[in-house]
């Protein structure tokens, strides 16, 4: 199969990568299995560097789709309203870039209109986007944030990520239940303390 060239335009400087063909995947995960201590030539593993390599196609597909397919369509029908908008509670799964191990955690994202408004799913579809990628929490925080504040040009925008990092606890240091705190607060949130205090508080992370 051929080697298909894509972009990453916002992980990297924008230069091509060359991805390589999904045999080449499978015979890396095969390596892998090998790697670990197992025979990749039993029964229960024959299929297996197929399925991860199909998983890891659902589980990446954030590489594919860009924050503007996402969010689409704005609203300006609100009746006025243009006091903050959040939305709490979005669960996420996502991968740390150093490990490739899972993060599990929860978005809240908070923005302020000016004049215009998203459809809520696509702040969850946008949390999403960026989970199906390799990340850091900071990163990803930021991304977020950046994104809604391009798209969107809110007067303020607010992420919170809480998150549990597995490969703090199902290895290295085995930290168990600790949970990440990242905040990212941009436009008029950035130097308003009563107003991310109020939504910490909202989100239940304040004091
Ligand atoms: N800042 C930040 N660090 C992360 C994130 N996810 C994982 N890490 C950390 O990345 C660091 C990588 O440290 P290294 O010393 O290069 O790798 P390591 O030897 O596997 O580290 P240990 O996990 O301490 O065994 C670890 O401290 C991880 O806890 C994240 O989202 N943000
Ligand atoms: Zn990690």
């Amino acid at each position: 199969m051929e080697a298909v060239v894509k972009k990453f335009p916002e992980k990297t400087d924008g230069a091509p990568v060359a991805r390589p063909s999904r045999a080449e995947a499978e015979a890396a995960v095969e390596t892998l299995l090998r790697w670990i201590g197992e025979d990749p030539a039993r029964e229960g593993l024959k299929e297996t560097p197929k399925r991860v390599v199909k998983a890891y196609e659902e589980l990446f597909a954030g590489y594919d789709e860009k924050p503007a397919d996402v969010l689409g369509r704005t609203f300006e029908e609100v009746a006025g309203y243009n006091d903050v908008v959040l939305v709490r509670d979005i669960k996420f799964h996502t991968h740390c870039e150093h490990h490739m191990v899972p993060v599990i955690g929860r978005a809240h994202v908070a923005y302020l209109p000016d004049g215009r408004v998203l459809g809520l799913s696509k702040i969850a579809r946008l949390v999403d986007l960026y989970a199906r990628r390799l990340q850091t929490q900071e990163a990803m925080t930021a991304q977020v944030a950046d994104a809604l504040d391009r798209t969107l040009k809110p007067r303020g925008v607010a992420v919170i990520l809480d998150a549990e990092h597995l490969c703090m606890s199902m290895r290295g240091i085995r930290s168990q239940g600790s949970s990440t705190f990242t905040a990212t607060y941009r436009g008029s949130f950035a130097d308003d303390a009563a107003q991310q205090d109020r939504i910490l508080r909202l989100v239940g992370c304040g004091g």
